[in-house]
């Protein structure tokens, strides 16, 4: 949410640089910022892994990375020959003490070659229990002393619970200043999340009516169809819960319901932020089965393929009790929010791709008009759609032409597309600029982290002491179990859902 600059010379270091992140959304995000004139002037990108690549291997597996997920493919302009030139690998054993001297003397050979002191940031793009290790021979390194240069990017999951993330911030304290530390939420660099705050505090309009008095719910849907996409080993040891909720869907939650910052300082930002995380209401273990809901999906169809069950996939326990959907209606007990309920969802293989956040208003105080013209009548209704669709669009009420007084909802709708175009960055090209610039206003603090995890951990607990007696409860291309309507339905409303296309009417009253 700031302007960028051309950062400093860097060099940056992927631990991980053989696996998959790296291969579809980190070097892809690097080559766009490449093309558009933000990586440094002096830069080195170093991939790191115990796999056997020669450099020129290695950029061929990135190339044919950004030949699939890029959003910019090579098109023989020349710029992937000049940006792959800035690539390197290094095999190595994070386990290898003796290797980590390696990295210390690329520093210094790239000190020489640039004639100046590079950011050094080193991206631990590998599987959690990878991190202490790295980290803690990371730290001794001369370079890793240097607080204002020197970088560590932390991938999701950060723990696997709150003790586990608290004794990670504790190690990776123990060894870099926290303001050296970027705990990476990808949710975070998408441009439809940081509208959010333009959104509320650009404008005069929204902010008055913001608020428990004029706010009857808040809705927020990250709803997938992929399933394991080859990530079952995670994904048996996280569940929905964890995957989604702890991280993006609380990081959602509050852009939507912080105060308003009185600038756009890091750790005012961060600030506003944990104040909703810590007033978010904390459930003991016999109110959860109240308050949340969880889904597994079994077999079935999903877009006219034939999709197995969440326990007949690869790696998972046929009778595996992890959540693919989850769905908590949370409470914010603070002097804005009180008893507004936040109704949140997502889950994998259901009906569609769809991320989005629906603030839905109270009814007019009176209603004037003749009660037939009522039928159709609906409240104000305020859509954020983050992904696919990219879009915010205000729903009212208008009177429909004709000698009859007869009102429908209509919709006011701002679409990126139309707006700006679609060649948006992607959400990594953002944050891995911020990294480069030394920005971590988008970046969890330790403090967001850990209140975050006390939020999920009641849920969680409750759940593993409760194994689930009726999964598989959902079928893929459904919109999860049968619990999670009536989750809502108990209050008199119930989920919304966008429409695909841009012209189809919302549903949910
Ligand atoms: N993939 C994704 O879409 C997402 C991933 N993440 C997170 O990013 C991280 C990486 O995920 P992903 O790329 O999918 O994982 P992969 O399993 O594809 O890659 C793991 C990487 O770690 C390296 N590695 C493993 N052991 C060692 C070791 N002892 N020494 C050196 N390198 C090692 C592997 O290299 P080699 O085999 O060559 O040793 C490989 O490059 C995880 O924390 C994941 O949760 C987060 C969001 C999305
Ligand atoms: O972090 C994760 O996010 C993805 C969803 O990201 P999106 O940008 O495609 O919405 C999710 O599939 C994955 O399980 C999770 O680890």
């Amino acid at each position: 949410m700031t302007n960028h600059t051309c950062p400093p010379a860097t060099v940056l270091f992927i631990f991980g640089g053989s696996g998959d992140l790296n291969q579809r959304k980190l070097s892809p995000a690097l080559y766009n910022l490449f093309i558009d004139g933000w990586m440094p002037e002096k830069f080195s990108i170093v991939g790191i892994g115990r796999t056997a690549y020669t450099d020129e291997k290695f950029r061929k597996h990135l190339y044919d990375g950004i030949q699939q997920f890029s959003r910019r493919k090579d098109d023989k302009n020349g710029k992937w020959e000049t940006f792959s030139k800035y690539i390197t690998y290094l095999q190595m054993d994070a386990g290898n003490d003796a290797d980590y001297q390696k990295i210390a003397e690329i520093v210094k050979q790239k000190e020489q070659e640039f004639g100046e002191h590079p950011n050094v940031i080193f991206y631990m793009s590998v599987a959690p229990h990878l991190v202490p290790q790295i980290a803690s021979k990371l730290g001794p390194l001369n370079i890793c002393h240097d607080t204002k240069c020197t970088r560590i990017v932390v991938e999701k999951p950060f723990g696997h619970d709150l003790k586990s993330a608290h004794e990670l911030n504790e190690l990776l304290r123990s060894m870099f200043d926290e303001t050296q530390i970027y705990r990476i939420d990808h949710y975070l660099g998408k441009e439809t999340v940081q509208n959010i705050l333009a959104l509320r505090f650009a404008n005069a309009l929204f902010e008055p009516i913001w608020n428990r008095n004029y706010i009857d719910h808040i809705q927020i849907t990250a709803a997938e169809t992929v399933g394991l996409e080859n990530r079952g080993d995670y994904y048996e040891r996280s569940g929905a819960l964890r995957d989604m909720v702890q991280n993006h869907i609380l990081q959602l939650l509050c852009m939507v319901a912080m105060e308003a910052p009185v600038s756009f300082d890091a750790n005012e930002i961060r600030n506003k932020k944990v104040d909703v995380l810590n007033a978010l209401r904390k459930y003991n273990k016999e109110e959860v089965h109240k308050y949340a809901v969880r889904g597994q999906y079994s077999d079935g169809w999903l877009q006219g393929k034939k999709v197995p069950g969440y326990r007949n996939e690869d790696k998972i326990n046929p009778t595996s009790p992890t959540d693919t959907f989850a769905a908590v209606k949370f409470y914010i007990d603070n002097w804005r929010w009180q008893d507004v309920p936040f109704y949140v969802r997502t889950g994998k293989r259901l009906h569609e791709k769809s991320t989005i956040i629906t603030i839905q208003f109270k009814q007019a105080p009176h209603f004037a008009f003749p009660p037939e013209a009522a039928l159709t009548w609906r409240p104000n209704r305020l859509t954020i759609s983050i992904q696919p669709q990219m879009d915010i669009r205000l729903r009212f009420q208008a009177k429909r032409p004709g000698q009859t007084v007869s009102l429908n909802p209509v919709d006011m709708t701002f679409n990126y597309k139309d707006a700006y175009g679609d060649n948006d960055p992607e959400a990594y090209e953002t944050l891995l600029l911020d990294v480069m610039e030394g920005n971590a206003t988008l970046f969890m603090r330790s403090d967001q982290v850990e209140a975050a995890w006390k939020v999920v951990m009641p849920i969680q607990e409750a759940w593993e002491t409760r194994p689930p007696v009726d999964f598989p409860n959902y079928a893929p291309d459904s919109w999860g179990p049968e619990d999670a309507e009536a989750l809502i339905a108990r209050d008199g409303r119930n989920w919304i859902t966008l429409p695909q296309s841009h012209q189809g009417v919302q549903t949910g009253s």
